[in-house]
């Protein structure tokens, strides 16, 4: 057995753990042992010697693998599976000492899970594949659960932007091909990515002569698509999953949108890297599986074209206005099982007879759906409603078919049959009762030998090592064991003796031979069963992916209804006004009417705005709430605002200064300079650039001269419209200087020494920066605040003198000298400076403690 494994062990290879099938268990031997026992937490113990030396090995339940894969792959390993296939009594056919055939039936990574139990259910699972080919370069990705695969063309450029898009659970490519950020790699040898071979791949698999009626497929997509399948093969031996054929996505048909600006707009992680307080969260109000993972691919890739998203809008609308129609199809909705997965473990040969079962419930509800939807008096109608329900069945002949075949509640186990209902099959219902009968005999049986022996105590039971016994306590068992008995001794134990007898032994058989036959027959049953929802498996997964869009659709006009959003115009111009805007998350997250809402208008004569005011007044939450806006409004959902008109975003940047990004080596400010190089470069008059306190990540001079020329490139070069948020009151010194720069502010009000937050975006400029006073609400120590204001004293007096920090523009056309110094009240300062200690009797001066006390305050 030890030769047997080590071959298939070389099979494997070592990047793979490899889980070797033997008996009830998978049992990992050697290294791949003392890793799995380490990642896992369970005990590592010894089997023999190999070598001399002896062979550590650990293992898990074969019923209970899932639950340790998960972790597994959760750790970044891959593992192969070694399973028994034959049984032992097969193998003993070809001699007493022969060893059970194994062979590696899965390699399980990553990319290539289907299981329920490894899977989130609200996300998708891509596997991609990187290829490179005639000078240009694509991206191929599928997700193996629910059957879906693309393709893309991709520029090295574009590349971390598409891969953060898509965030596969793990990427194919070439070996020795390097590419920027953290995704887990499966490199694969040169002649995988081979274009050639790709189509021949390509053909086979869609059984079609031509790649042409599929679509225009670039050298380096055919290679990205057919590494992916070669991959497949490779890790799923016989049972590749079904694939969709492959659809391209062309880059110009979605808002580009880079990982960091992913990361800054939380878009679908927040910063700690939780989906909770994400956009994608706060918008998820569908209630199917399908449903959300459609909600996420949305949002991950807004559209770009005005008809697709007024398509999408319109469906919205309708539901939105429908309020009963939306009401019930939700309901109705809720009862939908996911079934595309359940379609997916099916054609992968993993399936069990409950998928039957979804299969069955989720196209009758679907019919329902189709036919209440059909019935509902709706506003337009849209018309792409009427395309999703062309799609949708009908399904009468498949799930007449599941619903005469399976009883209600089919289980998990094939094996162990019971879920082909009565009535479907006559011989099966007839083992099925010879084995009640049998059953029923026994128990006659039973009652037979109480009176023959006059044990009142003695029972027949079952259990799977003995199979059907008589059992009575010790003290009877003499009496049962005497010369001419008709009971066979079979085992003693400490507190009961076990016999077998003659007519139990016959009924056993009877019971077994029908429990074989009747599992037999199940077992063909849940062939032919599989077989035909595959023959459905393309109708079944158009009806899938419609309902997927009915319930992004009418969960989106759910929460539009819900929080008072509005249908967004969004078309071809350069608009950006938004009347009465809110941030989605801030504003779910506060009481109902907390929020200020704020307009914004980046019109052709000021399109770049720049927003001064205090910190935590709430620049970085209007940015971000406009930026979001966009994105909802392009994905096709109505928005937080009370108007507002969008001309088509393509490229959406956001940027905030100084976040940290240590744990990838840079320094904090050189991340800020990589990311805000990359939107100088990419950049269009079609795009929106978010800048959040570009430059503060470095000294004053330097933040300041780096903002100053940004804005001045993002104004003059990139004519992008923009909103620039800064501390740097000198760059308002622009506003002259650039004819479409506007200034805006966020009010802060201080009232009686304190500061009061409006969060109200205004024109024009703060007037400080109340940093002290910020500093102050947040609790800094009295005489540390008190020690700023006298050095922010002494620094505005130079500034006085000199010109201030801006001082060396001045040769800048139109720069105008910075704003007079604000003055400093410090009534603290003020009142002990009128104090003569000499005169203060001990009253008074415990009078004047008090006295600083509140002023300190
Ligand atoms: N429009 C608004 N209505 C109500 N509350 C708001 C609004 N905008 C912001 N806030 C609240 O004010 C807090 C501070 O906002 P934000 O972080 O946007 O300020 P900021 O000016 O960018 O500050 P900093 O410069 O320190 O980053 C937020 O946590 C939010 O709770």
């Amino acid at each position: 057995m030890m030769e047997q494994f080590l071959s298939i062990k070389a099979e494997a290879g070592d990047d793979a753990l490899l889980f070797f099938r033997m008996g009830d268990f998978f049992e990992l031997f050697f290294d791949d042992a003392v890793r799995a026992a380490a990642a896992l937490d369970i005990a590592l113990t010894k089997r023999g010697q190999h070598e001399g030396r002896e062979i550590p090995m650990c293992g898990v339940p074969a019923h209970s693998a899932e639950g340790y894969l998960a972790r597994l792959i959760a750790k970044g390993f891959r593992v192969a599976i070694a399973d028994q296939v034959e049984s032992p009594a097969e193998a003993r056919k070809r001699g007493s000492k022969s060893v059970v055939k194994r062979e590696i039936v899965r390699v399980v990574t990553p990319g290539t899970l289907t299981e329920e139990s490894l899977l989130d259910a609200r996300s998708a699972n891509y596997l991609a594949a990187y290829a490179e080919a005639a000078g240009e370069a694509a991206l191929a990705w599928c997700d193996m659960s629910a059957g879906g695969f693309h393709t893309a063309p991709v520029t090295a450029a574009a590349l971390p932007a598409e891969l953060a898009r898509l965030n596969p659970a793990e990427l194919i490519l070439r070996e020795g091909t390097e590419i920027a950020g953290n995704w887990p790699l499966s490199p694969l040898p040169k002649p995988n990515f081979d274009s050639s071979r790709g189509e021949a791949a390509l053909k086979a698999r869609f059984e079609i002569g031509a790649l042409d009626g599929l679509g225009d497929f670039t050298r380096a997509e055919i290679a990205a698509a057919g590494a992916l399948l070669a991959y497949l093969e490779a890790t799923q031996m016989a049972a590749v999953p079904r694939l969709r054929a492959p659809q391209r996505q062309l880059p110009g048909g979605f808002m580009r949108i880079d990982a960091a600006t992913r990361g800054s707009l939380e878009l679908s992680r927040t910063a700690k890297g939780t989906r909770a307080g994400s956009l994608t969260a706060c918008l998820d109000a569908t209630v199917t599986a399908p449903g959300a993972r459609q909600l996420s691919a949305d949002l991950a890739a807004p559209l770009t074209d005005a008809t697709e998203i007024a398509a999408r809008l319109d469906l919205v609308a309708a539901f939105h206005a429908g309020g009963e129609v939306r009401e019930r199809l939700r309901t109705a909705l809720k009862e939908v099982p996911d079934l595309e997965r359940a379609l997916g473990r099916i054609a992968a040969g993993r399936g069990h007879p409950r998928d039957l079962g979804l299969i069955r419930d989720g196209l009758t509800r679907a019919d329902q759906i189709r036919a209440h939807l059909k019935r509902a008096t709706l506003m337009g109608p849209p018309p792409m409603l009427a395309d999703l329900l062309a799609t949708i069945g009908p399904h009468g002949e498949l799930t007449g078919l599941l619903h005469a075949a399976l009883v209600p509640e089919p289980g998990m186990n094939a094996n162990e049959g019971g879920f082909i209902a009565e009535g479907y099959d006559h011989t099966l219902d007839e083992h099925r009762s010879l084995a009640k009968d049998a059953r029923r005999h026994i128990a006659a049986l039973e009652a037979e030998y109480r009176a023959q022996t006059g044990v009142e105590k003695l029972r027949i039971k079952h259990n799977n090592v003995l199979g059907y016994f008589i059992e009575v306590a010790p003290k009877h068992a003499d009496g049962m064991m005497a010369a001419d008995s008709t009971f066979a001794h079979r085992q003693t134990l400490a507190n009961a003796v076990r016999f077998n007898s003659e007519q139990l032994a016959g009924l056993a058989t009877r019971i077994a031979q029908a429990q074989g036959q009747a599992l037999a027959l199940e077992a063909k049953h849940f062939a032919d069963l599989n077989a035909a929802v595959l023959t459905h498996a393309e109708s079944i997964e158009a009806t899938a992916s419609a309902l997927a869009r009915i319930d992004v659709s009418a969960a989106l006009s759910e929460l539009a209804a819900q929080r008072g959003w509005v249908r967004p115009a969004v078309d071809d111009s350069h608009a950006f006004t938004i009347t009465r805007g809110r941030h989605p998350v801030v504003e779910a997250a506060m009481k109902s009417g907390q929020f200020v809402a704020n307009d914004c208008a980046l019109e052709r004569d000021g399109f770049v705005w720049l927003v001064t005011g205090p910190n935590m007044a709430g620049k970085s939450t209007f940015l971000r709430q406009n930026a979001l806006i966009a994105v909802m409004a392009q994905a096709g959902s109505f928005v937080p605002a009370d108007a507002a008109h969008i001309g088509v975003i393509d490229r959406l940047f956001s940027r905030v200064g100084a976040s940290d990004n240590l744990a990838e080596g840079r320094s904090t400010f050189m991340v800020e300079m990589v990311e805000t190089a990359a939107i100088l470069n990419q950049a269009t008059d079609r795009s929106l650039v978010i800048l959040d306190e570009v430059g503060r990540g470095t000294s004053t001079y330097d933040g300041l001269s780096i903002a100053w020329a940004v804005l001045e490139a993002v104004h003059d070069g990139l004519r992008a419209r923009c909103l620039f948020a800064s501390h740097y009151h000198e760059l308002t010194a622009l506003e002259p200087r650039l004819d479409a720069l506007r200034l805006a502010t966020v009010r802060v009000r201080e009232w009686k020494g304190d500061l009061v937050f409006l969060h109200e975006v205004t024109e024009g400029a703060a007037d400080k920066s109340y940093g002290l006073a910020v500093a102050r609400l947040a609790g800094l120590p009295g005489d540390t605040t008190a020690r700023a204001a006298e050095v922010l004293a002494a620094l505005e007096d130079t500034r006085d003198a000199t010109g201030g920090i801006a001082a060396g523009l001045t040769e800048l056309p139109l720069f105008a000298a910075a704003e007079p110094r604000a003055e400093v009240k410090d009534a603290l300062r003020e009142k002990l400076a009128d104090t003569r200690p000499d005169e203060l009797s001990p009253r008074a001066a415990l009078d004047l403690i008090y006295e600083l006390k509140r002023l300190a305050d």
